[in-house]
């Protein structure tokens, strides 16, 4: 199945949370088949916090979707996340963006990502590895990826 991963972090060595996550990501059921530049990218949610690091990856994964999201979720605890505040500082984050046309409704998993449309944090690295992608919603990427609002590093 073809899916799109968000990553971000922004406590602590940003660079090795997001290189780290990426590689525990990729094995025998899930291989990373396209992975975006890191965007640093302001705060979004009206919290005071340091910038992040965003990237988003593709996988072709044989999981579930939630046991895609169970591997995810061990993972940020290796890498020593904490769930303190909601949109607050984190380590690293991982969200299950979309998974294929999958549509899933319950608390644990919410597919796609409700907030896919509103986070140039994620449309613009995604616009990066996709950019003939028709979104959730039926429109094109390209239409509403908002120009010059968050920028690679490199
Ligand atoms: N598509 C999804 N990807 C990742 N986690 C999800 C998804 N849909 C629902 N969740 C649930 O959301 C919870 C994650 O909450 P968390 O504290 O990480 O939210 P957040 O990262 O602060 O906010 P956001 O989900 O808006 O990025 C987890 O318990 C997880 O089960
Ligand atoms: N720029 C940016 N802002 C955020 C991010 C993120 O990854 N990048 N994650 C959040 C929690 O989901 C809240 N706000």
């Amino acid at each position: 199945m073809r899916v799109f991963i968000g990553l971000g972090s922004n406590l602590g060595d940003r660079a090795y949370y997001l290189k780290e996550a990426i590689l525990a990501l990729a094995g025998p059921d899930t291989k990373i088949t396209a992975s975006s530049r890191i965007y640093e990218t302001e705060p979004w949610g009206g919290i005071d916090q340091p910038l992040f690091w965003n990237q988003v990856i593709e996988v072709d994964t044989s999981l579930e979707p939630l046991d895609l999201l169970h591997v995810c979720q061990e993972i940020e605890l290796r890498l020593g996340r904490e769930r303190k505040v909601h949109w607050g500082p984190r380590t690293i984050d991982i969200d299950l963006l979309i998974y294929d046309n999958r549509v899933n409704e319950s608390e644990e998993l919410k597919l796609p990502h409700p907030y896919l449309e509103e986070r140039a944090f994620v449309l613009t690295p995604l616009r990066e590895i996709a950019p003939e992608l028709i979104l959730p919603s039926g429109r094109s990427i390209n239409e509403v990826v908002g120009e010059g609002k968050v920028h690679p590093l490199s």
